[in-house]
């Protein structure tokens, strides 16, 4: 992954960062003082030790421990308060970046399905949330306290100072160690983890067709290899680190006495006193302590890191929407100039110099074998897939003029596979609207001559229905989809096998409604296979191989390709056998 392929991505989560910049130094300042108040206990001993027990004054010490405890008080709110400033940093940062992560990520996945970087999107934001409000972060701002307070040490006595700071670079170094040896494992526990994840994902909603074709052995084998993988790559990262983390707290622990055992040595030369020895293995501690937290929590630290570079992928892969100028409402009128389009990833254009042109009343059908490059035209005509070469223009503006939203709105698309959404069939027809305006909901039902069969359900058009439909027909699926792209009114519609599952009475429903739209002054574009789908249709489409063997009126279109069609089954064989 090279740098300025992250480049705009990063640029966009610092600025998201930066804007809490106060609330950072904030928890740098409570840090500051959190860190300072360490050395009340240190301190206390030293006094109580050195003061207390040879002045043998009890005044001085309750003094001494009615500050102590004002001391202690202070630094636990201090404390308190810079986890709850900084768990918010990671909420607002959350909430700032949620909606632009949201929008990259589904943005990538209508172009590039199972994109891992996409998929990874809301997580890896949750992440580096998790990891704003765990002990780990706070941590890091205690690091530099370390080498600070590693010299008071020094204060105490120079062989003292010297243990801890040869104590605290190797448990640096120790650190340093691990997050070179658990850099891979993690990355690859984090890898597998998803992609079990998302292979449970995909089972699950096929749960219905893995049932039917007795598939449900060979794919909670193949889940099992997924998630068996998964396990492995996490149980080798969880031993790695915890066995860091396990090394560490004991080395620390050990380093205390060691200090202890030191002072002892150093007091009976007469070096030191009592107290300097209790003080500094009890600072000794506490300024290892980072380390230790920062060894313990580097999971978390890791994913949030490795989170940030693959939202800065994201980000820069899908750079925000510009606003555009509003345009008035268009009419209906679409013109494609040899239009190529190249879908995202692939290297050959599924659809090579097309032209043709629907107007305001019309329904142009587009037919062609398999592969012919239908759903692709559809694909370019909802703006979801970009003209790679030549234009595409709906009253006379690029599609990509229009904001996508709007476009979304003014072009209404029922795709091959329909898919609803959990909630009610009158959401899923106002496309998920907050607010479903019922009137407009019953009038797309209406207009796709869905309303009756709607009604008929028990819970009509509060009836709820789920991805894959729950208990509706693959027709009844059909006809609220053409309904959900009637919602809103649009200018044009365009439909992809609109019939596929359709009986006679569904495709006289979906004639009616094509009638209607062009009554309306719509333009309608209808992908098919199936005569009966372009009956309504003025306009005809020949694709083959993504290029167009014919376009014109329906009935001359039809007769020519009859007329080929003889001629190809008159034509003598090439062996000359009649
Ligand atoms: N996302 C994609 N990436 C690369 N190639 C694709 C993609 N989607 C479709 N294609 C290829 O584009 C060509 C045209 O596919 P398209 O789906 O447009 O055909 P179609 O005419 O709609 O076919 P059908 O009638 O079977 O639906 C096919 O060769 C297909 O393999």
């Amino acid at each position: 992954m090279k740098r300025d392929e992250l480049a705009a991505g990063k640029a966009e989560l610092r600025a998201a960062r930066r804007q809490d910049r106060r609330l950072f130094w904030a928890v740098g300042l409570f840090s500051a003082f959190v860190n300072l108040l360490m050395l009340t206990g240190p301190l206390f001993m030293l006094q109580v030790y050195d003061r207390v027990l040879g002045a043998r004054s009890v005044e001085t010490l309750t003094a001494l421990f009615l500050l102590v405890m004002f001391l202690f008080a202070a630094m636990g709110l201090l404390d308190h308060a810079r986890a709850r400033l900084a768990a918010r940093i990671g909420a607002r940062l959350q909430a700032r970046l949620e909606s632009r992560v949201f929008d990259a990520a589904l943005r990538r996945n209508a172009l590039a399905p199972n994109d891992s970087v996409s998929a990874a999107g809301l997580r890896d934001l949750d992440s580096i949330n998790r990891c704003l409000s765990a002990p780990v972060f706070l941590a890091l701002f205690d690091l530099p306290w370390v080498p600070i307070f590693l010299s008071a040490i020094f204060l105490f006595h120079p062989m003292l100072g010297l243990l801890s700071i040869g104590g605290g670079v190797f448990l640096i170094f120790a650190t340093l160690l691990n997050q070179t040896l658990s850099a891979r494992p993690l990355a690859e526990a984090t890898g597998t983890q998803m992609r079990s994840d998302r292979l449970a994902d995909q089972l699950r909603d096929e749960a219905e067709l893995v049932q039917a074709l007795g598939m449900r052995a060979a794919a909670f084998r193949r889940w099992q290899q997924a998630r068996g993988r998964a396990v492995e790559a996490s149980l080798g990262a969880a031993d790695l680190g915890g066995s860091f983390s396990t090394f560490t707290r004991t080395f620390r622990l050990f380093l205390q006495s060691a200090i202890l055992a030191l002072g002892a040595w150093l007091v009976l030369q007469g070096q030191l006193t009592p107290g300097a020895m209790i003080a500094g293995s009890i600072l000794m501690g506490r300024t290892l302590a980072p380390v230790e937290q920062a060894v313990a929590g580097w999971a978390v630290l890791a994913r949030a890191r490795d989170g940030w570079g693959r939202l800065a992928l994201l980000l820069t892969a899908t750079p925000p929407e510009q606003p555009r100028t509003p345009l008035p409402r268009p009419r209906a009128a679409l013109e494609a100039q040899a239009l190529t389009v190249v879908p995202p990833g692939a290297q050959v254009p599924t659809l090579r110099a097309v032209s043709f042109r629907v107007d305001p009343g019309q329904a142009l059908g587009v037919i062609g074998p398999s592969g012919a490059g239908k759903s692709t035209l559809a694909r370019a005509i909802c703006g979801l897939w970009r003209p790679a070469n030549g234009s595409l223009r709906l009253d006379g503006a690029t599609l990509d003029q229009f904001d996508p939203d709007v476009l979304g709105h003014l072009v209404g698309y029922l795709p091959q596979r329909v898919g609803l959404f959990d909630g009610t069939i009158a959401e899923n027809i106002a496309r998920l609207a907050e607010r479903p305006d019922p009137e407009m909901v019953v009038d797309a039902a209406k207009r796709a001559a869905a309303h009756q069969l709607i009604l008929d359900l028990p819970e009509g058009y509060d009836t709820k229905v789920s991805q894959t439909g729950g208990r509706l027909s693959g027709g009844q699926i059909q006809r609220i989809g053409l309904a959900r792209a009637l919602y809103g009114n649009p200018v044009l519609l365009v439909l992809d096998e609109p019939n596929a599952n359709l009986d006679n009475e569904g495709s006289q429903a979906l004639n009616a409604a094509v009638r209607g739209m062009k009554a309306a002054g719509g333009a309608v574009l209808i992908m098919a296979h199936r005569p009966a789908a372009i009956a309504e249709c003025d306009t005809l489409l020949v694709l083959d191989n993504g290029t167009r063997r014919a376009f014109g009126p329906r009935e001359e279109v039809l007769k020519a390709m009859v007329q080929n069609a003889a001629e190809l089954t008159r034509k003598p064989s090439p062996g000359g056998v009649a």
